[in-house]
C-alpha cells in the first residue's frame, strides 16, 4: 500500500503541474502563430500532446483557470490530430468520496468545454462508494442515463462554439470568470451554427419524419463528413441525404469544424432524446478534427456488475480507460457513469451510455458499495395457499415462486416445456388470491386443461367459481378464476369494466407480435393488472424482437418505445422499405436485463434430477371444436348402446360405431392441439393414433403447413419403417412422426424426440405404454412428456377410466411400476348417469372379451371415412369457428408459424 501524500508535496506537485501546463500553452501558441490559420502544427505535434498533461489532470480549484489550459483547449480543438485531449477534464483519480468531493466542485468551477454533469460527482462517488445514500444514488443516477435536458443556463454556455478564429477567451465555451468575453453573447444550443468568414457555404438541418436532412449545395469537405455516418442515406430524386438523429450530434460537431460550412442546427433539436443520446450539448463546443475520425460506440452490461466499453480505437481513448483501470472503485457500474461522462470531453469520442432501462432495472446494483453478485430470493409465505399444492411443488417449482413473488407478482416464466409451470402459475396466482378475480388467457385449444389443473390443485377452489369461456356470448368475468381463449379475449375484453389485477397468460410468445388483435387486447390487460404471470417454454423462436411484448407485459416502463429496444438489441436497420428489426445483438445484455428483472428460465438439463422420468399429462381437448353433426353421431350412438332391446351383437356394433365416431369428432381439436404445440416452438414429437381418418387428417394438415413430417402406419413396410424412422432420428429442426399405434408402437426408436401425444386412446394400457416407450429408452437423456388427449363427451369418457383402471390392476400384481392415477383424480365427471355406467360396463366388457382386439382392430381399420364425408377435420375449414388468430390468417403468417429459432437456448444463455 503507499503513503498518502503530505499536503506540502501535493502542492508542489500541482504547482509543478500548472508549470509544465503553461509551458506547454506557450509553446502550442507559438506553434500556431507559426502556421497561421490552422492548428494542424499541433495536431501533427502529437508527441507534445501526449506529453501533456493527462486529460484527467486535478487542477487546483482554489486557483482561477490557467489561460494555458484554456488555450490549450483552443488549439486542440482546431487540431487536425486525434490526440488532443480536453484540459479541464474532470479528475477521476479518485480512490475515496473524499476526493471525489473536490472532483464535482472543480467541475463546477471550471468546465468550460464539458457541461457540468447533471448528477454532481460527489453524488456518484460518495454516495455511492461507501457514504450509503442508495436513495439519493438511485434517484439521481438514473437520470443521468437518460440525460435529461441540462440546467438551460449552463447548457447554453457550454454549447458555445467555439472557433479557430476567436479570441482564445472567445473558446472558452465556459462561465464565470473562466471566461472572460463571453458576456452578453447570446447561448447557442446543439448544433446551433458557428460564426464562420462569410465565404462559408450555409445549409440548413430539416427534419424529415423520424430522421433529417441537410439543404446545402455541393460542399466536397461535407460530403466526406456525411459519407462516415453510418445512417446516411441519399435520396437521388431530391439530391439530398438524410440521416438518423443518432447521428446529428456528431455531423453537427463535423460540420463546425469545416471552415466552408455553416450549418443551421434543427429546430429543437437540443431536446431530442436522439441528440442527447449522442452526448450533443457536449459537444457542441468541442469541433472535431479535419481528419474527421470519429470513433463511436456504447457501453454494453457483460455481467450485473461490469459494463464494457464497445467501440473503436481512440488513443485519447486508451489513456482515459487506462486511468479508469487504474481506480479502485468497488462499484464498476459507478465506473460506467464516470466513464461516459468522462468520455463526453472527448471531441472525437461519441460513447452511449447504458439506456436508462438497464439502470432501473440494475438499481438495487448501482446502490451496493461492493459487487456481490447474486442475493438468496427469500422464502415466500406460502401458508394462505391450498397445502396440497404447496406440498407438490418440486424444489425448483418452489424456488419458481420465491422469484415470482420477490417481483411482485410480474414475471415470464419460461421454463423449458414440460417442467410445470401451470403449478407454479397457479401457486402464484393463489398466493394473490386476495386479489382476485383472476383471469387466465391461453390457446384455445388447452382451456379445459387448465380448468382440470385449477380443479386439481386448488380444492378449496368450488368448482362452479372456474369460468370457462367458451363462446363470444359468454361473460369474462362471470368466475373466481375466468379462463379464456386469445381470440375470445379480442372479441370480449370491451365488457371489462373494472380490470382484472391477477392475469395469468400461457404460451405468452402468442403475443410476440403487437400488430395482432391478440396482442392488442391483452397488453393493456398486462399493463393495469398487479400481477401478471407469462408463460412460455420459448418466448422467442426466431428473434429477439419477439421479445418485446412481453417484456412490457411484464415491465410496462422498459422501452417505452420499441425502437429504442430494436436499436439496442434487434440490430435494427434502416432499409429503403423502414426498419428491419429482424435481427440480433447486445443478447448477452438482453439475457441479463431479463434474468435480473423479467423472467426465470430453467432447462429439462438444469433440473433433471427432481424430474420423473415420464411426466404424463391428461390433455382435455376443447368440446367446442366438435361439431353438431359429430356430437349428434356420437349421441346415437350412445343411444344405440343403451337401447334396452338390442342383443348383444348390436349393443357391440354401436360400440364400435361410438368408437369411430370419437375419432372423427376429435379430429379438428387434435389439429389445433398439434398446431399450437408447434407453435409453442415444440420442435420434435410423435403423434400417435389409431383409426386411418385421424391419421391421415393430421398427415394432410402438416403437408400443408410445410412441416416435415414422416408416418408410420399398416400399410408402411418394414424397410421402409427404418428409413423412416432414421430419417426423423437425424431432422436437425421440427419434425412430426404421425404413428399408428398399432402399427409403431414396437421395435423402433425415436429418441430424438421427448414428446408423445396420443391423438386416441386405446383400450390396452401395455400397447399405450409400449408406444411412450419409443421415445423413452437408452439414448434418451431428458425427461419424456406424455400427453393424452382426452374429450369430454366421446368414448373417451369410458376409456380413460379403463385404461386407469386396467393400469392399477396391472400395478397392483407388480406388473406394472405405472401410475396414470394423479392425472385423473380430478375427473370425476363419469357414471353419476346410470346410462353412462351401462356404456361403462359394456365397454369393459367388449374389451376384456377374448378377440377382442381383432375385431376392435377390423373395425377401425374398416371404418370408412366416406361416410364421414364432409366430417369435421376432413376439411381444415372445419377447424373450428374460433380458430385462433394465427391459423386462421392468410398463408404468410402461416408459412411463418413454422421458422422457428434453431436454437433459442443458445440465445437465451450463450456459452
Ligand atoms: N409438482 C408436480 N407434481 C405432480 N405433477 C406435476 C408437477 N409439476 C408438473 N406436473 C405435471 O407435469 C406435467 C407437465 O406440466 P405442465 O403442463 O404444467 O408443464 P409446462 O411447463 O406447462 O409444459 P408446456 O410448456 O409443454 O406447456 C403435467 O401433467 C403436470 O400435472
Amino acid at each position: 500500500m503507499s503513503l498518502p501524500l503530505t499536503e506540502e508535496q501535493r502542492k508542489k506537485i500541482e504547482e509543478n503541474r500548472q508549470k509544465a501546463l503553461a509551458r506547454r500553452a506557450e509553446k502550442l501558441l507559438a506553434e500556431q502563430h507559426q502556421s497561421p490559420g490552422s492548428g494542424s502544427s499541433i495536431a501533427t505535434n502529437s508527441s507534445q500532446s501526449k506529453q501533456g498533461p493527462p486529460p484527467n489532470l486535478p487542477r487546483d480549484p482554489s486557483k482561477p483557470v490557467n489561460h494555458g489550459v484554456v488555450f490549450l483547449q483552443q488549439n486542440l480543438n482546431s487540431s487536425s490530430n486525434g490526440n488532443q485531449r480536453p484540459p479541464n477534464f474532470h479528475s477521476f483519480h479518485l480512490s475515496s468520496p473524499g476526493q471525489a468531493k473536490g472532483i464535482g466542485k472543480r467541475q463546477e468551477d471550471v468546465s468550460p468545454a464539458c457541461p457540468p454533469p447533471e448528477v454532481p460527482t460527489q453524488q456518484l462517488l460518495g454516495g455511492t462508494l461507501g457514504q450509503g445514500h442508495p436513495q439519493s444514488f438511485q434517484k439521481t443516477l438514473a437520470p443521468f442515463f437518460r440525460q435529461p435536458p441540462r440546467d438551460p443556463g449552463v447548457e447554453a454556455k457550454a454549447a458555445r462554439p467555439c472557433t479557430s478564429g476567436q479570441n482564445i477567451s472567445d473558446t472558452n465555451c465556459g462561465s464565470g470568470s473562466a471566461t472572460p468575453g463571453t458576456e452578453g453573447r447570446r447561448p447557442q444550443k446543439l448544433g446551433a451554427s458557428l460564426h464562420k468568414a462569410g465565404s462559408s457555404q450555409k445549409g440548413m438541418c430539416i427534419r424529415s419524419g423520424g430522421r433529417f436532412q441537410v439543404k446545402i449545395g455541393y460542399n466536397a469537405e461535407l460530403i466526406t463528413v456525411f459519407k462516415r455516418l453510418p445512417s446516411r442515406s441519399y435520396d437521388p430524386a431530391t439530391k439530398t441525404w438524410n440521416f438518423s438523429m443518432t447521428d446529428y450530434g456528431a455531423l453537427m460537431r463535423a460540420a463546425q469544424s469545416l471552415p466552408t460550412v455553416t450549418l443551421e442546427p434543427l429546430e429543437g433539436a437540443e431536446d431530442s432524446r436522439e441528440s442527447l443520446s449522442t452526448g450533443g450539448v457536449a459537444h457542441t463546443c468541442l469541433p472535431s478534427a479535419p481528419s474527421l475520425a470519429f470513433v463511436k460506440g456504447q457501453c454494453v452490461l457483460i455481467s450485473r456488475a461490469r459494463f464494457e466499453a464497445d467501440i473503436g480505437y481512440s488513443e485519447d481513448l486508451m489513456a482515459l480507460f487506462k486511468q479508469m483501470e487504474s481506480r479502485s472503485y468497488g462499484n464498476h457500474t459507478a465506473l460506467s457513469f464516470f466513464l461516459v461522462q468522462s468520455v463526453r470531453c472527448l471531441p472525437q469520442v461519441q460513447l452511449d451510455p447504458l439506456p436508462t432501462t438497464l439502470t432501473l432495472a440494475f438499481a438495487s446494483q448501482l446502490e451496493k458499495t461492493s459487487p456481490c453478485l447474486t442475493e438468496p430470493i427469500p422464502e415466500a409465505d406460502l401458508s394462505g395457499v391450498d397445502p396440497k399444492l404447496v406440498s407438490n411443488l418440486l424444489p425448483f417449482q418452489r424456488a419458481g415462486v420465491n422469484f415470482a413473488v420477490a417481483k411482485r407478482g410480474r414475471l415470464l416464466l419460461a421454463d423449458d416445456m414440460g417442467l410445470g409451470k401451470t403449478i407454479q402459475a397457479i401457486c402464484i396466482a393463489a398466493f394473490y388470491r386476495k386479489e382476485w378475480p383472476l383471469l387466465v388467457v391461453v390457446p384455445s385449444s388447452v382451456r379445459f386443461t387448465w380448468e382440470q389443473a385449477f380443479l386439481q390443485w386448488l380444492p378449496s377452489l368450488s368448482p362452479d367459481r372456474i369460468n370457462v369461456v367458451v363462446t363470444g356470448k359468454d361473460r369474462l368475468t362471470a368466475g373466481l378464476v375466468n379462463i379464456v381463449s386469445f381470440d375470445l379475449l379480442s372479441k370480449l375484453e370491451k365488457q371489462l369494466k373494472t380490470p382484472f389485477k391477477v392475469v395469468i397468460i400461457d404460451e405468452s410468445h402468442f403475443l410476440k407480435n403487437i400488430k395482432t388483435a391478440r396482442c392488442r387486447a391483452a397488453m393493456p390487460l398486462l399493463k393495469v393488472a398487479k400481477r401478471v404471470i407469462l408463460l412460455s417454454g420459448t418466448p422467442a423462436m426466431s428473434r429477439p424482437a419477439e421479445l418485446y411484448t412481453q417484456i412490457i407485459g411484464v415491465r410496462p416502463t422498459f422501452f417505452p418505445q420499441f425502437h429504442a429496444f430494436g436499436l439496442r438489441y434487434c440490430d435494427a436497420k434502416r432499409q429503403p422499405w423502414g426498419w428491419d428489426y429482424s435481427g440480433s445483438s447486445n443478447l448477452g445484455e438482453l439475457k441479463l436485463l431479463l434474468e435480473e428483472a423479467v423472467m426465470l428460465r430453467r432447462l429439462k438439463c438444469d433440473v433433471l434430477a427432481q424430474l420423473p422420468p415420464k411426466q404424463r399429462k391428461m390433455v382435455v381437448i376443447a368440446p367446442a371444436r366438435i361439431s353438431t353433426k359429430a356430437r349428434a353421431a356420437l349421441a346415437a350412438a350412445a343411444k344405440e348402446m343403451t337401447t334396452m332391446n338390442n342383443t348383444k351383437r348390436q349393443q357391440k356394433e354401436a360400440l364400435l360405431l361410438f368408437f369411430n365416431r370419437t375419432a372423427e369428432a376429435k379430429i379438428p381439436s387434435v389439429i389445433e392441439y398439434i398446431l399450437d404445440l408447434l407453435e409453442s416452438g415444440r420442435e420434435k414429437f410423435l403423434v400417435f393414433a389409431h383409426h386411418k381418418v385421424v391419421l391421415s387428417a393430421i398427415t394432410r394438415e402438416l403437408e400443408r403447413k410445410q412441416v416435415p413430417h414422416i408416418r408410420i402406419d399398416g400399410s408402411t413396410s418394414s424397410a421402409d419403417r427404418e428409413d423412416l424412422c432414421q430419417q426423423f432420428q437425424l431432422f436437425e429442426k421440427h419434425a412430426v412422426a404421425v404413428l399408428s399405434i398399432t402399427a409403431a408402437n414396437m421395435g423402433l426408436t425415436f429418441s430424438s424426440a421427448d414428446l408423445v401425444v396420443f391423438a386416441e386412446l386405446f383400450w390396452n394400457p401395455g400397447v399405450l405404454l409400449q408406444a411412450e416407450d419409443r421415445v423413452h429408452r437408452i439414448g434418451q437423456a431428458s425427461s419424456v412428456s406424455i400427453h393424452y388427449l382426452v374429450a369430454r363427451g366421446t368414448a373417451d369418457d369410458y376409456l380413460w377410466p379403463l385404461i386407469q383402471e386396467k393400469i392399477k390392476v396391472l400395478g397392483e400384481a407388480g406388473l406394472s411400476e405405472t401410475n396414470f392415477s394423479e392425472m385423473t383424480e380430478a375427473t370425476n365427471y363419469f357414471y353419476e348417469d346410470p346410462k353412462q355406467q351401462k356404456i361403462y360396463d359394456l365397454f369393459q366388457q367388449s374389451f376384456e372379451e377374448e378377440g377382442s382386439d381383432m375385431e376392435l382392430l377390423e373395425a377401425a381399420e374398416s371404418f370408412d371415412p366416406g361416410s364421414a364425408s364432409g366430417a369435421p377435420g376432413s376439411d381444415s375449414q372445419d377447424l373450428g369457428d374460433s380458430v385462433d388468430e394465427i391459423t386462421s390468417t392468410g398463408s404468410p403468417v402461416k408459412k411463418r408459424r413454422f421458422e422457428f429459432f434453431d436454437n433459442f437456448d443458445s440465445f437465451m444463455f450463450p456459452l
